[in-house]
């Protein structure tokens, strides 16, 4: 019976690389699929992985109707076993519906990648689609993590190096590492998402007068307590 999975995770956990090498083992098996992605960071019509594979895809436009085109397919003589989507975040919560309807109606096998939420930790309407109608999700094996070691489940926003909470929902960027004037992400366990502190700004941190250790001559440590009233020291 055919499924609709989606596959979720924080960015850079790995979810176009599953999705290639599913795209691989279906296709491997002689089953006839499509692959689908929107805004990959590689460009258009094409669905990357940082790991360096990458594949042609069908770039997936608002006005795209998948159960249209499934079925155009079809009529045509072209089976369609299964579609992969990479960035599902970014589809609309009707195109999830019509694939939904392709995994009930023509036994087509979806499966869905993307991220749950957006920067300011919002459901991107695809998600909550996908969340909502899935028959099953599937969070990666492969943990990113936050600076601190922790699995992280959050991602930040950093613009101009500050991590940002407001702004447009959808901007295309990666986790780059390195602080540049432009748009890029960093992957933060919550309690690092929560008191706003990236990699950046917890190295600042280390560094700033603040919180280096007491001059010793100008504050110094308390003596040991003295001993109770009435007791003799030896
Ligand atoms: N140089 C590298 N060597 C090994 N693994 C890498 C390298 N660069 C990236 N990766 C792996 O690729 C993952 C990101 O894969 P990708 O499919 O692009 O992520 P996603 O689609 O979830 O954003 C990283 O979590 C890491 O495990
Ligand atoms: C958090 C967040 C991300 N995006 C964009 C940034 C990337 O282009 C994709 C995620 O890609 P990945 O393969 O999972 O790394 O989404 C965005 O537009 N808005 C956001 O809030």
């Amino acid at each position: 019976m055919a499924e609709l999975v989606f596959f979720s995770g924080t960015m850079d956990c790995g979810k176009s690389t599953l999705a290639l090498q599913m795209e691989h083992n279906h296709r491997a098996r002689g089953r006839r699929g499509l692959v689908f992605t929107k805004h990959d960071r590689a460009g258009e019509a094409v669905l990357s992985s940082r790991l360096g594979l990458a594949h042609d895809a069908l770039e997936v436009a608002d006005d795209l109707d998948f159960w249209e085109l499934v079925v155009t397919q079809a009529t045509g003589g072209r089976v369609v076993d299964y579609l992969i989507g990479d960035e599902a975040q970014f589809y609309t919560p009707e195109q999830i519906e019509q694939l939904a309807r392709l995994v009930d109606e023509m036994d087509v096998d979806v499966y869905a990648f993307g991220i749950t939420a957006d920067f300011r930790t919002q459901l991107f309407p695809g998600s909550r689609r996908l969340i909502e109608l899935a028959d099953r999700i599937q969070v990666l094996q492969v943990e990113a993590l936050c600076w601190c070691g922790r699995r992280a489940t959050h991602n930040a926003r950093v613009v101009d190096g500050h991590m940002v909470v407001e702004g447009e929902q959808v901007v295309v960027g990666d986790v780059t590492g390195v602080p540049t004037a432009a748009v890029e992400y960093e992957v933060l366990c919550r309690r690092h998402y929560m008191r706003r502190m990236t990699s950046q700004a917890a190295r600042a941190q280390a560094v700033s007068p603040e919180v280096l250790p007491f001059d010793l001559d100008l504050c110094p440590l308390p003596g040991p307590p003295a001993p109770p009233v009435g007791m003799m020291e030896p």
